[in-house]
């Protein structure tokens, strides 16, 4: 570590200047230019050579176009937020050097973005009318903050927590309060830390009451709607080792803020929560706050393979030679095609321009890919495991 480089971060020159590479893509590069052979490419970007009938959210594309801006290429890809299932889901064009050493940098955004998307939009589907808000960032590298956010929302979640990820993707980050408020003003005393948050922090933030610090759960809320008058919510983090019926500590506070004419106020519950666990609440709890689920998925395993060098047909062996297209059929299913023979009929070309000899062509637009991603859902019958 140096003063000049305090933390472990790849810098966004180092990516956009192609170093952000494997070495042997530079050695690569050495090769060729010796042999003085930079042929002209079509390149591919696949998770799956033919559909499997699962499919995944495309994210990272916007990354994508910014990081062969510049460079003498034509790129297409799907639109953000698309599902996509087998077949290319970007493809590249140009002489090979222009490109070579973006290969690495090229497929993490995709990857991992995709990932996410896709994880958010499993827990999207698993409780399609609560609302779910992204509380994932704290598990990942902080340079990976606005990855995270900027990918849950493609996958549909409603809101992020981080406050520079939101500065990055134009969002106004959420949140509430913390245990440490809490604990800050002693066990026993969560009416002063409540209080503290209503009379301090701004009136347009939401006053949502963390109900779980020190006692029961039905305690704490009965002692939150009487401390907040207006209250919007209130947030159960339970921490598992005292858990128990999760489903039932949220009945029994909605049970008891009825009771008291608290109808209104809202029931949050967080903490380890995953699609199967928003399905076994979404008709009790209002909303959730989730995390891990979305943030620590696993990257998709995308691959960039040449499909055509000067004009001909070729691959190494696994992969499919040929430039090709993948079609949407009127059944949601996907259909991978070589690009100069007809596509299925009735079938939608899903592969768009992104990029015209090094310049962005297509605009982006986080709400549009969540819209698309929600509608293909719908059309493809995605649902998490
Ligand atoms: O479990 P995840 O789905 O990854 O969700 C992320 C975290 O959000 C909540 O933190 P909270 O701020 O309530 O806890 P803290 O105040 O104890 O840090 C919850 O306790 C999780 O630890």
């Amino acid at each position: 570590m140096t003063d000049d480089r305090p933390f472990d971060i790849v810098s966004t020159d180092a990516i956009r200047e192609g170093r952000a590479t494997d070495a042997y893509f530079e050695r690569t590069v050495e090769a060729l230019d010796h042999a003085g052979k930079n042929p002209h490419v079509v390149a591919e970007v696949t998770a799956d050579q033919f559909p499997t009938g699962e499919f995944e959210v495309l994210a990272g594309v916007e990354d994508l176009a910014h990081l062969l801006e510049g460079y003498d290429v034509d790129v297409d890809a799907l639109p953000e937020g698309q599902l996509f299932d087998g077949g290319p889901v970007a493809r590249v064009e140009g002489s090979y050097m222009e490109f070579c050493r973006l290969e690495t940098a090229l497929l993490g955004f995709l990857s991992h973005a995709s990932g996410i998307a896709s994880r958010a939009l499993e827990a999207r589907m698993a409780a399609p009318d609560s609302t779910v808000l992204s509380f994932g960032s704290r598990h990942v590298h902080p340079s990976l903050g606005a990855v995270v956010e900027r990918a849950a929302l493609v996958g549909g979640l409603d809101g992020i927590s981080n406050v520079a990820a939101g500065e990055v993707i134009g969002r106004e980050a959420g949140g509430t309060m913390p245990h440490a408020l809490l604990l800050c003003f002693g066990r026993g005393n969560q009416e002063q830390g409540w209080r503290a948050f209503d009379e301090g922090v701004d009136p347009e933030v939401p006053r949502v009451a963390l109900c779980d610090t020190f006692g029961d759960e039905v305690e704490e809320v009965i002692r939150a709607v009487e401390t907040i008058e207006d209250i919007d919510s209130v947030r159960l983090d339970t921490t598992s080792s005292r858990r128990g019926d999760f489903r039932h500590i949220v009945r029994e506070v909605r049970w008891e803020l009825d009771a008291r004419g608290h109808e209104n106020v809202d029931v949050f519950a967080s903490g380890g929560l995953g699609p199967e666990q928003l399905r076994h609440l979404r008709d009790v709890a209002d909303g959730f706050g989730v995390g891990g689920y979305v943030s620590n998925a696993d990257p998709i395993d995308f691959a960039l393979d040449i499909v055509e060098v000067d004009g001909e047909a070729i691959s190494k062996r696994g992969k499919l030679s040929g430039v090709k297209d993948v079609y949407r059929t009127p059944d949601g299913r996907h259909h991978v095609g070589l690009a100069d023979q007809p596509g299925p009929v009735d079938g939608e070309s899903l592969l768009e321009p992104l990029l015209r000899s090094g310049e962005v062509v297509r605009e982006f637009d986080i709400d549009a890919a969540a819209r698309r991603a929600r509608q293909d859902a719908d059309v493809v019958g995605f649902a998490s495991e």
